[in-house]
């Protein structure tokens, strides 16, 4: 694979002690730092890669893998380890002002400001010119499926995210992983699976970049007069307009992307005493999230209850790979009408191996059945009959193309509809605490309704 210009020309643990103080105020701030809530007692740089020479005429770009330590870790566990793309000025025009992270002090780039690289277009530019032409520059390997068109304007995609995302030119979006694990993303391995396989509900990647075996960004056709089925559902509830049609399509969108999904990548069987081990999987989950989230102490009886029950469920059937996180925010409505599913990253918050292990559909239909009840109750009144039309109709899209009703197991629906929602908890708790009491009114009814 060709090397090309510019890569690590200083040591990097020379960068770190100046950079430190920066990073510690800026880091915990962003919205997609996992460890929010947990002090940040130090970094170590995996490594310190210069896309453009930080003590040259223009803006230099430091891209690093940089490992967080935060107290709570697990014994032998390594500590997170985060993406970023630092912009190196002398001078910061003013439109960088809000990108700026903080001006260093001392060391080899004392006097410089250091910013968010993505926000600059020239060097989210510089990015994109890389993922056109593949090769290596340091640890980061580039690679394309395809020639890409020339300069394509750059803009940051300011949405609610786990990662971040440039766009380039309307036509390409690049999503940049922020907490990247050793081992293919999902987010890379299933579309390409799936754009292999001739799946038309799936953008598939046309280029990506990476350093040892993780993942960093993946390029994939940006759909540009869709829009996403969170903001759909919710224009839908403040017109008090039915949504059950776009739900029933969005099943049988579902049900066609894991069809896909199982004829791709191999399927197993799920045997009875790995059922068994899902209900356990959930306790575990739900005693995690117990000790995060001491307000669903009281729910804990009624929520064992109904893991117990899916342990007893005969229909587990096969399990795959699936979406892992499918929810309305995960989705995207072309102007034909036709649904895009996009993300599987799978649950930020889980390991990647996790996320990559096989699993019952049911899993992802849970999930989708959590947003149309999110949805609902983000809007002001609830609309209860809204919510369970959308989910009915959803299944029964789902059912259409699938062959099989995911209704058909009850238990084993509502186990993975409570599962999720105890995720959700947590998610809520770290994230966005004002909208814990969307998951916690779903925690109470699960717990409390047979
Ligand atoms: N291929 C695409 N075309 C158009 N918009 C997209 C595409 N991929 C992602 N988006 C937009 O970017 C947002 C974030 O993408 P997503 O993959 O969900 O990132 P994250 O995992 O960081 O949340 C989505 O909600 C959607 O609005
Ligand atoms: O989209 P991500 O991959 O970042 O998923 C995470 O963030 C989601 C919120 O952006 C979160 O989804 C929850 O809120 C949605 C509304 O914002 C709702 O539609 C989902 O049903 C609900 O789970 C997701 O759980 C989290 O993993």
């Amino acid at each position: 694979m060709p090397e090309t210009a510019a890569s690590t020309t200083r040591a990097p643990d020379a960068l770190l002690p100046s950079l430190t103080p920066l990073l510690h105020e800026w880091l915990p701030r962003q919205r997609w730092f996992a460890g929010k809530g947990r002090r940040v007692t130090g970094f170590t740089l995996e490594a310190a890669t210069e896309l453009l020479p930080l003590d040259g005429p223009g803006p230099g770009l430091l891209h690093l893998l940089l490992r967080v330590e935060q107290p709570g870790r697990p014994a032998g566990e390594p500590a997170d380890c985060y993406q970023l793309l630092l912009g190196v000025r002398t001078q910061l025009p003013p439109r960088l002002g809000p990108a700026l992270i903080g001006r260093v002090r001392q060391g080899p780039l004392a006097g410089r400001a250091v910013y968010e690289g993505l926000r600059d277009p020239r060097l989210a530019g510089l990015l994109y010119e890389r993922l056109r032409t593949p090769g290596r520059t340091g640890p980061l390997r580039f690679h394309a499926t395809r020639a890409l068109p020339g300069a394509l304007a750059p803009r940051v995609l300011d949405a609610e995210q786990s990662n971040s995302s440039l766009v380039f030119g309307d036509a390409y979006i690049l999503k940049i992983f922020r907490r990247v694990s050793p081992g293919a993303n999902p987010d890379l391995e299933l579309p390409l699976a799936l754009g292999q396989a001739g799946c038309a509900r799936v953008p598939a990647p046309v280029a990506w970049f990476e350093s040892g075996a993780a993942t960093l960004g993946v390029l994939q056709p940006y759909l540009r007069d869709s829009r996403d089925g969170w903001r759909l559902a919710l224009d839908a509830l403040a017109a008090g307009r039915d949504f059950t049609a776009e739900a029933r399509s969005l099943g049988r969108a579902t049900a066609e992307v894991h069809l896909a999904l199982a004829a791709a990548l191999p399927t197993l069987r799920l045997e009875r005493a790995e059922t068994e081990g899902l209900a356990a999987a959930m306790d575990r989950r739900l005693h995690a999230a117990a000790q995060a989230v001491p307000a669903l102490l009281p729910y804990v009886p009624g929520l064992r209850a109904v893991f117990a029950a899916a342990g007893d469920a005969e229909g587990a059937g096969a399990v795959q790979r699936i979406h892992g996180d499918l929810h309305l925010g995960q989705t995207l409505r072309g102007s034909d009408g036709a649904w895009a599913v996009i993300d599987f990253e799978g649950e930020p918050a889980k390991p990647l191996d996790e996320r990559r292990r096989p699993q019952p559909t049911v899993r992802d239909v849970a999930g989708m059945l959590r947003s149309f009840d999110y949805a609902a109750r983000t809007h002001r009144p609830w609309n209860a009959d809204w919510a369970a039309r959308c989910r009915a109709a959803y299944c029964t899209g789902y059912a259409e193309v699938a062959g099989a009703d995911p209704r058909t197991d009850p238990s084993l629906l509502r186990a993975y509809e409570t599962d999720k929602a105890v995720y959700e908890v947590v998610y809520e708790a770290r994230h966005r605490p004002d909208w814990l009491p969307v998951p916690m009114s779903a925690i109470h009814r699960l717990a409390t309704t047979p």
